[in-house]
């Protein structure tokens, strides 16, 4: 069995490429960064290193590596007559592989199983805005490319920090993960793979995920960075950052209990695991990695703005999301392209317009006002 996994970095190397290698799947890498590929290509194996309570060290072997720039031509080939196609490179950066998987797909012999085709990034549904991409670049009979293909959502949970300079392809992680994938898809035939878990309705799972670990994260990483820490566990350690996480979880929770029918300690068991997880010391992750792209962070149907929208149209002014959102847009890093656009709409913009342009809010929404305060606020500073 063969898996072409786009995006070699922490979570591919650290999550999905070590899952799909205990599953059996020779994985091929692709990636755009060079030096990267260059040492996977020259190195047989590398070790996943989980850390906590009980660490274990995992080897990753039984790969190879291609530079998806530079052989484009080879990664066409390798999805043709691959299994399936997993990625890991940022929701923003999909629409660039779509024209490449769909080429590849239109190559496949007809006589082929349908390539399984999942995109593992912390973004609803992921994969349809995949396979959207991929559909518009096709060049083959549009109607027939549900036989050559098959696409699932997923949600991916694993903290996968960036990795400390000289550790060469070896991954730092967390002990803990989770893999829920879409059955229903597969029409029954979902690829076996061990580590990951099949549900029939993602969309409790996904909006959990992400509402719960990826919003208190972020919180965490913003509130943290405001108080001048560095170190997401550190950030848990100081009582007002913990206290005001905590706060963001507990709006999530209400929204997640009562749009999903979540039992209310059911999501609170969730809730302290995960707040367990942020403060694992073993763990060198950081308020800049966790706050990156501010930008994708504030959109519509992401970490913030989602649930905060839902309560707000519930009649639930939520007070401590609308912090965090505040928080967020007085983060900053130097090296972050996001922050600097960022900037860039909030002066250059009516506070109004910044605001959808930002959140993609319209004026008419309940929850407007609020965040035409913070940007006002934001811009004045
Ligand atoms: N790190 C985590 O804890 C974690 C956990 C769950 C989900 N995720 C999600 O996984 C995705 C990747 O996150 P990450 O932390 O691994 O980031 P990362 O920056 O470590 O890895 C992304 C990789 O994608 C590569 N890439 C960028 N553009 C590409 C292209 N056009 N073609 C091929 N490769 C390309 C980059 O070179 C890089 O190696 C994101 O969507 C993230 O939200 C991350
Ligand atoms: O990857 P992002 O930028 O969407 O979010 C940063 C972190 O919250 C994220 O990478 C988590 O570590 C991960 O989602 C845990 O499963």
């Amino acid at each position: 069995m063969k898996a072409v996994h786009f995006g070699a970095g922490n979570i591919g190397r650290g999550f999905v490429g070590l899952l799909l290698h205990e599953a059996g799947y020779e994985v091929v890498f692709a990636d755009v960064a060079e030096a990267l590929i260059d040492q996977l290509a020259s190195t047989p194996s590398y070790t996943v290193h989980e850390v906590g309570e009980e660490p274990t060290d995992k080897t990753v072997d039984n790969y190879r590596a291609l530079n998806s720039r530079a052989e484009e031509a080879a990664v066409i080939e390798e999805i043709a007559t691959a299994d399936m196609v997993t990625t890991a490179v940022g929701p923003g950066v999909l629409k660039f592989l779509a024209p490449v998987i769909a080429a590849a797909i239109a190559r496949r012999s007809p006589e082929a199983p349908p390539l399984q085709v999942m995109a593992c990034e912390n973004a609803i549904n992921a994969t349809d805005l995949l396979r959207e991409a991929v559909v518009d670049a096709y060049s083959g009979d549009r109607s027939g490319l549900h036989t050559r293909a098959v696409f699932a959502n997923t949600a991916v949970d694993r903290i996968v920090p960036n990795q400390a300079p000289g550790q060469g392809l070896d991954v730092t992680v967390e002990t803990f993960y989770e893999w829920v994938i879409d059955r229903t898809p597969f029409g029954g035939s979902e690829p076996r793979i061990p580590g990951a878990t099949y549900v029939d309705d993602l969309a409790p799972y996904i909006e959990r995920k992400l509402f719960t670990v990826n919003t208190g994260h972020a919180a965490c990483a913003y509130f943290g960075y405001a108080a001048g820490v560095e170190k997401i566990s550190d950030a848990m350690a100081d009582s007002e950052v913990a206290r005001r996480v905590r706060a963001v979880l507990e709006e999530t929770k209400q929204l997640l209990v009562t749009k999903h029918g979540f039992a209310a300690d059911e999501q609170e068991a969730y809730v302290q695991k995960i707040l367990r997880r942020f403060s694992n010391p073993h763990l060198p992750d950081t308020v800049v990695r966790v706050g990156r792209a501010p930008l994708r962070k504030l959109g519509r149907h992401e970490r913030f703005v989602g649930p905060a929208a839902e309560l707000a149209e519930g009649g639930t002014h939520p007070a401590a999301l609308l912090a965090a959102m505040e928080a967020a847009l007085a983060f900053t890093d130097p090296a972050d392209p996001e922050v600097e656009e960022l900037a860039r709409i909030i002066g250059s913009n009516p506070a109004e317009e910044a605001v959808t342009r930002i959140t993609g809010l319209d004026a008419g929404h309940v929850l407007f006002p609020s965040v035409l305060d913070l940007i006002k606020a934001r811009a004045a500073v």
